[in-house]
């Protein structure tokens, strides 16, 4: 068996990391033939609840974990890792936009970047789930100025898988047969689950679908308002969805994509579809060989022409909130 990946994972115990250490552990993410090195991080005040989950962690005897460890210490989570997952940070209650948590977590993602650059593997691979997710990624990834741009990703999975769930019930259709989904932008209600290159079966989706009015009327706002749907049923942000996610994110980026299909991964933007460099956004990407690539030259509908700029637009004004912890 190879040795052991490092990852660590901040917020461990918090509620995504319940439902994300324990797949991880039993190798949904790296699969059945590699072990693994948890790293847990999380606040001195949930000590008592991280010594609960390594208690957990370790009555179910995983084949494949070599070892996890648990600190309030960056420095210590960070060090020499392949993989980190930083979830912790606050999430939001009902009738907050993801926005409103800026203040509240970026500080958490400006430290942690600069102990990244520090501490963490050349080529160690970041996915930012704490929201604002692409804020936050960009914070971080600004911060960590010797780490390539390239190893700093947002979590918009969740938003992909949403959508393709959506397309999926109303066609009757397993999830499975469905391709090249898009959720393009910020992870926030601006951004744009896009079924207009969506194939099935290879036969264009949109063949299928004669009712332009559920698409508009139902389809994206459902996808753009299902964090906030969540909260309201639950109490609680989406948990098990998220740690679903950011397993099938990370996968996906180390081991690649399907043939003739794509994933939304929130990305540095280098220009493509009229989306200015300087932001982390919500692209389709392809992955090969550990990298990912922006599918390019896609025909945009013309009518989410200027819905893509407005999500670039969001994220600059976010960032004129957190502009201080931006190195300058
Ligand atoms: N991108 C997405 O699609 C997506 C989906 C769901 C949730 N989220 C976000 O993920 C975050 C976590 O959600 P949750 O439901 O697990 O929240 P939670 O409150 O249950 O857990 C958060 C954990 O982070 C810890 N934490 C806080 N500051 C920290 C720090 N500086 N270092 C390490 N750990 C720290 C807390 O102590 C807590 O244990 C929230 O910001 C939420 O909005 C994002
Ligand atoms: O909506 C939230 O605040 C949580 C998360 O980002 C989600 O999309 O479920």
């Amino acid at each position: 068996m190879p040795s052991p990946i490092r990852v660590a994972i901040t917020g461990a115990a918090g509620q995504i990391g319940y439902s994300l250490l324990f797949r991880i552990a039993a190798g949904d993410m790296l699969g059945s033939d590699q072990t693994i090195s948890l790293r847990l991080l999380d606040i001195p005040a949930s000590t008592s609840v991280l010594n609960g989950v390594l208690m957990e962690l370790q009555d179910c005897a995983f084949p494949l974990l070599a070892d996890v460890s648990i600190t309030h210490d960056p420095v210590v989570a960070f060090d020499q890792v392949d993989l980190a997952i930083l979830v912790g940070a606050r999430p939001r209650s009902k009738g907050m936009e993801r926005k409103d948590l800026l203040t509240a977590n970026g500080e958490i993602f400006s430290t942690q970047g600069k102990i990244l650059n520090q501490v963490a593997k050349r080529d160690a691979k970041i996915l930012v789930v704490g929201n604002p997710a692409n804020t936050n990624a960009y914070i971080a990834m600004k911060n960590a100025p010797d780490l390539p741009a390239e190893n700093f990703s947002a979590m918009l999975r969740l938003d992909h898988n949403r959508a393709l769930s959506q397309l999926a019930m109303k066609l009757g259709r397993p999830v499975a047969q469905i391709r090249k989904m898009v959720v393009w932008g910020n992870h926030s209600s601006t951004q744009l689950p896009d079924l207009y290159h969506a194939e099935i079966n290879k036969n264009h989706v949109m063949q299928l679908i004669d009712d332009p009015a559920w698409i508009e009327g139902f389809f994206v706002p459902t996808v753009q308002q299902r964090g906030a749907k969540v909260i309201e049923a639950r109490g609680l942000s989406s948990a098990a969805s998220a740690a679903n996610a950011a397993i099938n994110h990370m996968r996906d980026w180390i081991f690649g994509t399907r043939q003739d299909d794509w994933v939304t991964m929130g990305v540095p933007s280098d220009g493509s579809y009229g989306i200015p460099e300087g932001v982390i956004y919500g692209f389709p990407v392809t992955c090969a060989g550990g990298k990912y690539s922006i599918v390019k030259e896609l025909d945009i509908h013309p009518a989410y022409r200027d819905k893509l700029y407005s999500g670039y637009q969001e994220l600059l004004e976010e960032q004129q909130v957190i502009n201080h912890l931006l190195p300058q």
